[in-house]
């Protein structure tokens, strides 16, 4: 991952826009990215801003994950009109840092990811994994005038990787520590946990994503106390009474089970599933706020267990740092505290170590555009299971 282009401490602006599984709108980043004399480079938060979606674009946006309803021209209409939203979102941030776009030298956006089938499906005589991410980044380049590099999964994909989780690549080169083993755990709408051994070299780093993030959270609200999207402050959960049955049922879901490396999204746990729990829920009767203590248990359960099959033997970890919009749900944090101390691992937000819980996937997306312009690979081959590092990302000057 050395650096071998660039002018040692040149430092450049770049902008990194992301539309997570949640879909709660476009997180945009202005970093200022400065190479290090070492490994790697140093990266400085200037701006950040969250654009939420009009509710009717959420909406469309989540009929499009059915692929019965994501018609073509419904998936290209909103290719076009992500683009749209994507570069006001990048114009915003960039207004918001005082600068002009002509200081920015790159636009990295994620895009909405609508389907993602990171198995091999066998077609034609071929291996078919594919992802399919929208936000159309010439249209970024052509409002913003700044190059956009967006669509970073398929090449990932191509080698034989699951395309995700890409993150990690970032959050070693900005956060390893020569005496601690770090586990960096997002919780967004999919949780995702990146391993950092104390004091290793990229190749010993390795990421999943655990299961449920906020999703299965969301979902249940959404349908229990309609008018609201999220357990705000933990409020519900707080209330409720973990069902122990419940929990014990959903903790035999196989994902859980299945070997690394492996990732996961909305077509597992998404509107069917809810259905599901939502059914079991109502035959034994449960309160609404016990069945979102449950879940949120859950998702806590699955990241001790994940630490347990796969990283405690091999990593023994001193702090999970939490980020994502889970880190602001203080029951969620509290039920991880419970799972975790335990084992020894203390449990910590990004806020704590004094970065930003909401920014850290903007910012990365910045960074990997930038490695991209720099013709220089910025995947984690051990961590997506692909053959060999790649360039991740396609480019609209
Ligand atoms: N104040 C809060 N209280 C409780 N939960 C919150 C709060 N703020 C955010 N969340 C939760 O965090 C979710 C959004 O998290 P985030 O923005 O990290 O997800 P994402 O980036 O869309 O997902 P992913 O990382 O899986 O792609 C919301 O849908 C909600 O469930
Ligand atoms: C296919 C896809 O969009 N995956 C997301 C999702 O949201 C969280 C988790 O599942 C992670 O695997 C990934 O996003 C982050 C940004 C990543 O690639 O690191």
């Amino acid at each position: 991952m050395k650096r071998e282009t660039l002018d040692l401490h040149a430092s450049r602006y770049a902008v990194g826009l992301m539309s997570g599984t949640s879909v709660d709108g476009i997180d945009a980043a202005l970093v200022q990215i400065s190479d290090a004399s070492d490994e790697g480079v140093s990266v400085r938060l200037i701006a950040f801003e969250n654009t939420p979606y009009p509710a009717a674009v959420r909406q469309e946006i989540f009929d499009l994950f059915d692929p019965t309803k994501a018609t073509i021209d419904k998936v290209g209409c909103m290719n076009v009109l992500l683009g749209e939203l994507s570069a006001e979102a990048a114009l915003a941030v960039i207004k918001a840092a005082g600068l002009k776009p002509a200081d920015v030298a790159v636009v990295g956006s994620h895009g909405q990811t609508i389907y993602h089938a990171p198995e091999p499906e066998k077609r034609h005589g071929y291996d078919i994994r594919y992802t399919v991410q929208i936000g159309e980044g010439s249209v970024i380049a052509a409002r913003t005038g700044i190059p956009c590099v967006t669509d970073f999964r398929p090449a990932d994909m191509a080698v034989g990787g699951q395309g995700a989780p890409l993150v990690p690549f970032t959050e070693y080169l900005l956060y390893r520590e020569a005496n601690r083993t770090l586990l960096l755990q997002n919780i967004g709408g999919i949780g995702n946990m990146t391993v950092i051994p104390a004091g290793c070299p990229p190749e010993q780093v390795y990421a999943f994503d655990t299961g449920p993030g906020n999703m299965i959270i969301d979902g249940v609200v959404e349908r229990l106390y309609p008018g609201q999207t999220m357990d705000a402050g933990g409020a519900i959960a707080g209330r409720g009474t973990v069902d122990e049955e419940l929990l014990e049922l959903l903790t035999k879901e196989p994902y859980y089970s299945q070997p690394l490396p492996k990732s996961t999204g909305r077509e597992m746990f998404g509107s069917v599933y809810i259905d599901r729990v939502l059914d079991i829920a109502k035959r034994k009767g449960m309160k609404a706020e016990d069945v979102v203590a449950t879940v949120t248990m859950l998702t806590a359960w699955s990241i001790g267990d994940a630490y347990r099959r796969y990283v405690r033997d091999r990593a023994p970890a001193d702090v999970l740092i939490v980020g994502g919009g889970g880190s602001y749900n203080p029951v969620l944090v509290g039920f991880l505290r419970r799972v975790m101390e335990p084992m020894g691992v203390q449990v910590m937000t990004q806020e704590a170590i004094g970065h930003s819980s909401d920014a850290k996937e903007a910012v990365a997306f910045a960074l990997l555009a930038d490695y991209a312009m720099n013709r220089q690979p910025n995947n984690l081959p051990n961590v997506t299971g692909a053959a060999r590092p790649v360039i991740m990302g396609k480019i609209s000057y």
